[in-house]
């Protein structure tokens, strides 16, 4: 099975967004310990098969991130379930769950899933405007949040997620500080190696989105600045 303990760096494709071939084994080719699948903007059983079997050609590891209950797809080798926990709305942290396990819960394989407890910090992100997400944040709040991930709900893994921004290392810092089991992963705005190996010396694992469709080459050096 596959061992995200010792990921320390996912590439996450958008399919809603263009990849050329040659970039996409780049990617899928770079080292990286995952490629991952998801966004927040049409995102389709179409448009999530397609990028799929292109990336299945390769040998790396592919992860569905589901972002709606009807653009999950049979066929990645594990599952990410987000749940936001500082979303002001119950949909974003268990309804949609709910009715997801209601309508998949017979034929679900709980060892491909894993849920991850998302902090969402960037107000401007496409994500946070979805899931009316409580962004002004003290640490110990964050703190808090990545406690609750850990203990009360046993989560395998804490997402801060700055989708689009580079957040700040010292929360990245502080949270990690708070976990011992749950994996700490960091998104948002790692566009060169030195902000990989920033935020790649606090988190478990860096998560690297956008730069794959801006700077191609910035995106697989960051793949280097944290592993070794
Ligand atoms: C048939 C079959 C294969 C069955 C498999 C069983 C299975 C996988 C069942 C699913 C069970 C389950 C519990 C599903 C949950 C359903 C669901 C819809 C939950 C809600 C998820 C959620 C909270 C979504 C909110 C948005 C969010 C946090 C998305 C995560 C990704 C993200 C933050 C993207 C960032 O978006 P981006 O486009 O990059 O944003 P920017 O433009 O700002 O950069
Ligand atoms: O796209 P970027 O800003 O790299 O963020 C990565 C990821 O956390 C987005 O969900
Ligand atoms: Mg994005």
């Amino acid at each position: 099975m596959y061992d995200i303990t010792e990921w320390r760096h996912v590439f996450k494709l958008d399919p809603n967004k263009e990849i050329s071939d040659e970039h996409l084994e780049l990617i899928c080719e770079s080292g990286t310990n995952a490629v991952m699948i998801g966004g927040s903007d049409n995102i389709t059983q179409d448009n999530v098969l397609a990028i799929m079997s292109r990336v299945r050609r390769y040998l790396v590891p592919c992860v569905l991130e589901v972002s709606t209950i009807d653009s999950i797809v049979p066929g990645f080798d594990l599952y990410f379930i987000p749940t936001v926990l500082n979303s002001r709305k119950t949909e974003w942290i268990v309804d949609l769950h709910h009715e997801a396990v209601k309508e998949y819960g017979d034929i679900m394989s709980w060892d491909e899933m894993l849920v991850e407890g998302y902090c969402i910090l960037n107000e401007d992100c496409k994500a946070a405007t979805l899931t009316e997400a409580k962004t002004d944040l003290t640490i110990d709040d964050i703190k808090a949040y990545a406690r609750m991930s850990e203990n009360m709900f046993k989560l395998p893994i804490f997402y801060l997620e700055y989708s689009g921004k580079f957040g700040d290392s010292e929360v990245v810092k502080e949270t990690k500080s708070a976990l011992n089991q749950t994996k700490l992963f960091y998104g948002g705005g790692i566009t060169s190696p030195e902000q990989a190996r920033e935020m790649g010396s606090y988190a478990d694992t860096i998560v690297v989105g956008n730069i794959i469709y801006t700077d191609i080459n910035s995106a697989l050096q960051t793949v280097k600045a944290v592993k070794n």
